[in-house]
């Protein structure tokens, strides 16, 4: 099957340039968790990653977790899906720089080294532009503040009305939405 254009992370037509909203937090700010229980960002989650993502320069953020026991494939190596969804988690971060919720809608990684259990992974994700209600991301993870660069990733994010996550998810009311809109 030939998948359509507009559905590749490579932009095929010049981007509108990303604007950081003007109450987005400052550069440095830690964001909280989105949901206690998110598998990637959540403090009550028993086995997630407890990604921590801070606020970046321009449209950019930073994320860090330490890859545990729980989050192996191979043994004493972090598994492939696992390090996609600190890569979805970083990207999605973006979103509250943006102030515009979104949903991933294609996630392209390549993973370039493998990620020992008791890393701490260094994640960056910086937002390319917008082409209609599809935003165009990148994001890189490295073994350490510095270190070998371990994944990269290419992802298009798609824009949704907030009402998106009270249809199709559990316990959330469009006021809940609205308020974590408008203070993560
Ligand atoms: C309360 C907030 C919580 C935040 C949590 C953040 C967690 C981290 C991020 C995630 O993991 S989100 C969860 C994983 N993603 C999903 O569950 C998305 C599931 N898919 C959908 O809900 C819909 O398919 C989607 C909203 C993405 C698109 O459906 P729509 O009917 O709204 O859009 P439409 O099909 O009209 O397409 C709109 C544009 O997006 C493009 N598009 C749609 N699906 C795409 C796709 N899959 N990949 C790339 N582009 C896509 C599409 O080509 C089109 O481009 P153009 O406007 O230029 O023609």
């Amino acid at each position: 099957m030939i998948e359509p254009p507009t559905r590749s992370a490579t932009p095929q037509r010049e981007l509108e340039p990303p604007e950081r909203h003007p109450e987005a937090p400052a550069p440095g700010t830690v964001l909280p968790s989105h949901y206690e229980n998110c598998v990637a960002c959540g403090p009550s989650h028993p086995t997630g990653l407890r990604l921590v993502s801070t606020a970046g320069p321009e449209v950019s953020i930073s994320g860090e977790f330490t890859v545990t026991a729980d989050h192996q494939g191979a043994p004493g190596l972090a598994h492939g899906g696992v390090l996609a969804l600190a890569l979805d988690e970083t990207l999605g971060g973006l979103s509250w720089l943006l102030r515009r919720p979104m949903v991933t809608g294609r996630l392209e990684t390549d993973y370039i080294r493998p990620v020992p259990v008791g890393t701490t992974l260094f994640l960056t994700a910086r937002c390319l532009g917008f082409a209609g209600r599809r935003m165009y991301a990148k994001a890189v993870g490295r073994l350490g503040p510095e270190g070998s660069v371990a994944l990269r990733a290419s992802a298009v994010f798609v824009v949704v009305p907030p009402e998106h996550f009270v249809e199709h998810g559990t316990d959330m009311t469009t006021e809940q939405v609205h308020d974590y809109e408008v203070n993560p």
